[in-house]
């Protein structure tokens, strides 16, 4: 089992409904515009403020008809803020230690010390909070999470206070999470590339309610869904690798959709790894060039073509029976004259690489 909710929830005129079957395992994204209610859903998971409906963890129900049967500090799961909030008194390594002696001795599992190699975080044990960078709070942060031993992690944009640097700098220790402990995380954000990247199922809300959900490489590239229309459309890719080219710095992939090459990656030939392939950087021609720099040319079919915005068009093709969204102006869509069963080279400029 999993999260099962039937939550009902009401603030200031804001109705937020939501029905859902969170899985056991993996990261559950939650998605959707600014204002959409996804804080409030996690806050109301967590108990953090009163919601009426339904809620059962694993084997444990926690509230019934909004009658709370498992108070907030004794279900077992930690919340993480946008903001990281430490205790500035104590060091790391205090901070930690705080959240671990908490856990009933019989209870403990996730010691200090394998938070702090979880996260990366085993150089800093006697800093001082404020001597951190906004990304190593947030890595401190949850890595005292963790030793709470929690079951489940609730994270409400964890990453949105810092920059696009320490942001990329931060997503591999999130997976690593999920890849070293058997902890679900629903992982709140607005980011259609965080999500691409984190997320192994995908719930998207709209004014208050759960729109669409399903596993996030479908759901990324399916062109009735809104994630598809915006700008910063992505699709995932799933790929093992094949060799690397040391003298060039790329690597050779087998994908989802072919072979393709990408900037080296840090990985011995065999592993498994995500790519997000971002619509924007994937264009296309009817016949394949003789002379491009662009490394990754694979034959497509348009399946589908959807207006984005004004001026701007999302197709979506299939390669190799996968799913991949392209974005195009309107004009360079008439001009290839696109329409749906047209066979197309795609050239993919940029792949971005999550292991
Ligand atoms: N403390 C509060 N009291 C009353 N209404 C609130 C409170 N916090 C949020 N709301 C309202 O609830 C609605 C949903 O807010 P919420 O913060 O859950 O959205 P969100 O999707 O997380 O937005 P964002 O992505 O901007 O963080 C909004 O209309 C907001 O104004």
């Amino acid at each position: 089992m999993s999260l099962e909710i039937d939550l009902f929830c009401e603030r200031d005129g804001f109705l937020l409904e939501a029905k859902h079957h969170f899985p056991a395992s993996g990261i559950s994204g939650v998605f959707g515009p600014s204002g959409c209610g996804k804080t409030t859903l996690l806050r109301a998971i967590a108990g953090l403020i009163p919601s009426r409906g339904d809620l059962h963890f694993k084997a444990t129900s926690w509230q019934r008809d909004g009658r709370q049967l498992v108070p907030v500090h004794q279900r077992n799961l930690a919340y993480l803020a946008q903001q990281p909030a430490l205790f500035p008194h104590l060091d790391v390594a205090g901070n930690l230690a705080y959240a671990y002696k908490r856990v009933p001795k019989l209870q403990r599992q996730i010691t200090p010390q394998l938070a702090s190699d979880i996260m990366g975080i085993g150089d800093y044990q006697h800093r001082g909070p404020a001597s951190l960078s906004g990304g190593e709070k947030q890595r401190v942060a949850i890595a005292r999470a963790l030793c709470s031993n929690p079951q489940l992690l609730l994270m409400d944009e964890p990453l949105s206070a810092l920059d696009s640097e320490a942001k990329s700098q931060l997503l591999p220790y999130l997976k690593s999470i999920h890849h070293e402990l058997d902890c679900p995380i629903i992982y709140v954000s607005h980011s259609q590339t965080e999500m691409a990247q984190l997320a192994d199922q995908l719930v998207i809300m709209h004014e208050g309610g759960i729109v669409r959900h399903g596993p996030a490489d479908q759901l990324l590239s399916q062109l009735d869904s809104p994630l598809a229309l915006t700008n910063n459309a992505v699709s995932i890719v799933h790929a093992r690798v094949l060799e690397h080219d040391a003298e060039f710095h790329l690597s050779e992939l087998d994908s989802d959709i072919g072979k393709l090459v990408v900037p080296l990656v840090d990985l011995p030939a065999g592993s498994q790894l995500r790519l997000c392939l971002a619509a924007k950087d994937i264009s296309l021609c009817l016949e394949k060039p003789t002379s491009s720099s662009i490394q990754n040319i694979l034959p497509a079919t348009v399946s589908a073509i959807s207006e984005a915005q004004q001026g701007a068009v999302t197709v979506q093709l299939e390669c190799h029976g996968h799913h991949l969204l392209a974005k195009l102006t309107a004009k360079s869509a008439s001009e290839l004259d696109l329409q749906a069963g047209k066979s197309v080279f795609a050239q993919i400029k940029s792949v971005s690489v999550s292991s």
